[in-house]
């Protein structure tokens, strides 16, 4: 029937698999780790897909379509830093019956598959910027534990690939753009910060990323990155321009990412124990009315209320759909869409009827309020705020909440156990952040760097790292992670 069998805060994994089913947006698929996208996910990603899009050609970015087949040869080329990526590439062997010549991979990631043709595109200084985008999937045979949208083998992203003639900084336009995504759209506060020399994509100069955090599970997730490239790739893929004083010089380069790994996250903060609660902002149905017919009152005139009032909503730019199912009852209906997390519902019965008036019902706090219909718009329109607010709100404490400051090995161990995110003092040496993962294995994984926040606090002289007791250099958070 109707219902979760399994409670966020006591079964959060299979609470997790559950409400992504129900909800309809996921449909588990017979290869595991891959799933099907229904209709009420893709959606959302449609809608990030279309601020995104808008922002980036804003900047001259163009889109571009690399193929998806990478040749061994070239996949090679990367070997020192693809070394420890090898198990998860996919290869095709065959087609049909016989064996192909040479494998091909799929690609997990397309630095291989486009700067051979930026070297070849990328002759002089007027070749620069060049900075393209492709929306495409990615595959990865990942073999730790997959879970809809947050890890799957194959997964959809955006992959941005910038060239530059002169040294240019990790794109902080774009690292607030993924900012923007997270918590103007999906509500889900994160910190901005950049990756420790250990955590960093090891191709690049530097890493930076959006960190969001899951309270029911004490883990970090990387929510976006957005990698200082340097010119390490110009000099492996041979990136070489001649410059305005005709000398010969590599390329500057960045790139950066988000993934519908967005879209399980959203669901992990927000959902509840009666489903998801979808985020107004990205929700593909914002209000769902339901008629509340009873026996032999005006039936008719309650439909032609409920259909008025969508045409009114829909007329407004509010996405608005009615439930005119007469095979369901009121009460199941609102189980339904309340499963599904629409933002709010509007019943209209008898009584509403004769006061030409809605009853409106929030779903995030289950809060409701009777609208006359005369200012039915705008009350929505401010309820719709109102929700999206609020959600952002209650994430942020919720996060808030489980971020402690540390200043001794202790006190870090302490949080550890309690799930914590760690904000600690730290002298930023490699060395010491092995010792910490050494230090915490066990079986809910070890503790690591989640990301060192561009706003760092300031370290008062003397300060020492919690893990090493030498100088402090910078504050870092510490945490488990997906
Ligand atoms: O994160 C981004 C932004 C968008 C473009 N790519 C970078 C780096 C991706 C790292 N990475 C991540 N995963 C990988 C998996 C693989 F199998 C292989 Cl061969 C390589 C990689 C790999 O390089
Ligand atoms: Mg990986």
């Amino acid at each position: 029937g109707l219902g979760l069998s399994y409670k966020k805060d006591e079964n959060f994994g299979e609470w997790y698999s559950e409400v992504v089913v129900n909800g309809e947006m996921i449909e588990y698929y017979d290869i595991s780790g891959c799933y099907i996208i229904r209709p009420w996910a893709m959606s959302i990603w449609e809608t990030m897909q279309k601020f995104f899009d808008a922002e980036i050609k804003k900047m001259k970015i163009q889109n571009c379509y690399f193929p998806l087949f990478v040749s061994p040869t070239v996949l090679q080329k990367e070997k020192d830093h693809i070394e420890g990526f090898a198990p998860e590439v996919a290869w095709v062997t065959k087609s049909g019956e016989s064996d192909l010549e040479v494998p091909i991979a799929i690609r997990p990631t397309s630095e291989t598959v486009m700067y051979p043709y930026y070297s070849k595109w990328i002759r002089g200084h007027r070749d620069l910027p060049l900075k393209l985008n492709q929306w495409c999937n990615v595959v990865r045979w990942e073999f730790s534990n997959p879970t809809p949208f947050i890890r799957s083998r194959e997964f959809l992203w955006q992959e941005g690939h910038t060239a530059f003639a002169t040294k240019s900084e990790a794109d902080d336009e774009i690292l607030e753009l993924y900012r923007r995504i997270y918590e103007e759209f999906l509500a889900v506060p994160v910190i901005k910060g950049k990756k420790s020399e250990l955590e960093k994509f090891a191709g690049g100069l530097y890493t930076t990323t959006v960190e969001a955090f899951i309270p029911n599970t004490g883990r970090g997730i990387q929510g976006a990155t957005s990698h200082c490239l340097g010119q390490n790739f110009s000099k492996m893929f041979e990136i070489i321009f001649e410059n305005e004083k005709g000398e010969k010089a590599m390329a500057w380069q960045n790139s950066w990412a988000y993934t519908t790994r967005t879209i399980g996250v959203m669901v992990m903060v927000h959902g509840d124990d009666k489903g998801l609660v979808l985020p107004p902002r990205v929700a593909s149905v914002q209000v769902i009315v339901v008629p509340v017919p009873y026996k032999d009152a005006d039936t008719q005139g309650i439909f032609d209320a409920c259909t008025a009032t969508v045409e009114t909503l829909c007329e407004a730019g509010i996405c608005a759909n009615m439930d005119s199912r007469d095979n369901y009852s009121p009460g199941w209906k609102y189980s339904h869409w309340e499963m599904k997390g629409v933002p709010l519902r509007i019943e209209i019965g008898p009584k509403d009827l004769a006061k030409n008036q809605v009853r409106a019902v929030r779903r995030d706090n289950g809060a409701k309020v009777d609208l006359p219909r005369s200012s039915l718009v705008e009350r929505i329109k401010e309820l719709l705020d109102e929700i999206q607010e609020s959600l952002f709100v209650a994430a942020k404490q919720r996060r808030d909440a489980c971020i402690q400051i540390v200043k001794t090995w202790d006190e870090f161990v302490e949080a550890l156990g309690q799930r914590k995110m760690i904000l600690a003092p730290w002298c930023d040496e490699e060395e010491v952040e092995k010792d910490v993962k050494a230090r915490t294995k066990g079986e809910m994984g070890a503790a690591k760097t989640l990301c060192s926040p561009l706003e760092q606090p300031e370290i008062p002289e003397g300060t020492l790292c919690f893990a090493s007791g030498k100088p402090a250099k910078r504050w870092s958070y510490w945490g488990r992670s997906y």
